[in-house]
């Protein structure tokens, strides 16, 4: 569904990725290491087309990226659920309009179902706040409303940049059901974390590949994991 074939980036100063490959099919789970600035965020941003390559090949749902206009990328990003590292919520908007927004700014102009939205909500354990402001949640409760609204489109990817940093680890665990069970019913997740230990956690549960950035390269993760 998002195919990268010997993509490479620059910001300006030299390549921060190197020909890069990677296949998120259907149903797969990929999770993306790497230490802090290696370019985890910049990898997604590819994924979902916030940023064009410098060189190489990206494939959205089967077409090149290189030859889709506007209207074609945006109808590519609604198939792609993004969970930002910092949430990045409208804080005078309670966490159900949050939640709903990608629907309301959506080409088609719809609202968001009111039943689909409040089941939404009970799946992330968020039925009671659906009312609070975004500055009023906590750590883990801004990281399932982020989840949530990454989902509310039913896309076919879900790209998740460190959906479980600053929560303890049993909202950890509970973030990474949720992901499995969306990984279960066949959407490609990629989640890109520092913490190995979750990763760890994790395998046994899920049929996932261990990416690492480093160097600039993009490699299987090895024995550490
Ligand atoms: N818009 C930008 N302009 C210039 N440089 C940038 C930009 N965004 C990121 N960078 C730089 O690119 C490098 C990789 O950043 P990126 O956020 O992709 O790394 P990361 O692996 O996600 O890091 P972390 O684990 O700390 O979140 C960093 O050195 C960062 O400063």
């Amino acid at each position: 569904m998002i195919e990268l074939e010997g993509v490479s980036y620059s910001y300006g100063g030299g390549d921060l990725l190197r020909e890069i490959d990677l296949t998120l099919a259907p149903g797969s789970f990929h999770f993306l290491t790497g230490p802090s600035g290696a370019g985890k965020t910049t990898l997604l941003r590819l994924c979902y087309a916030a940023l064009r390559p410098t060189a190489g090949r990206i494939g959205l749902f089967g077409r090149d990226l290189a030859q889709m206009d506007r209207d074609g990328v945006a109808r590519a990003r609604r198939r792609i659920g993004v969970v930002h590292q910092d949430c990045q919520f409208l804080d005078h908007l309670p966490v159900a309009e949050n939640v709903a927004l990608p629907v309301a700014v959506s080409e088609t102009g719809r609202t968001a179902d009111a039943e689909n939205l409040a089941e939404l909500l009970a799946w992330v354990g968020l039925s009671a706040r659906a009312q609070a402001l975004p500055p009023e949640l906590s750590g883990g409760e801004r990281q399932r409303a982020a989840l949530a609204r990454a989902v509310i489109m039913s896309p076919d990817v879900i790209l998740a940049d460190e959906p479980t940093g600053n929560v303890d680890w049993e909202m950890s665990q509970r973030l990474m059901q949720l992901l499995i069970e969306l990984n279960r019913l066949g959407k490609a997740v990629l989640l890109a974390t520092h913490d190995l230990a979750l990763i760890r956690a994790t395998k046994p549960h899920v049929q996932a590949r261990v990416l690492r950035i480093a160097d600039r390269r993009l490699s299987v993760a090895g024995a550490e994991l």
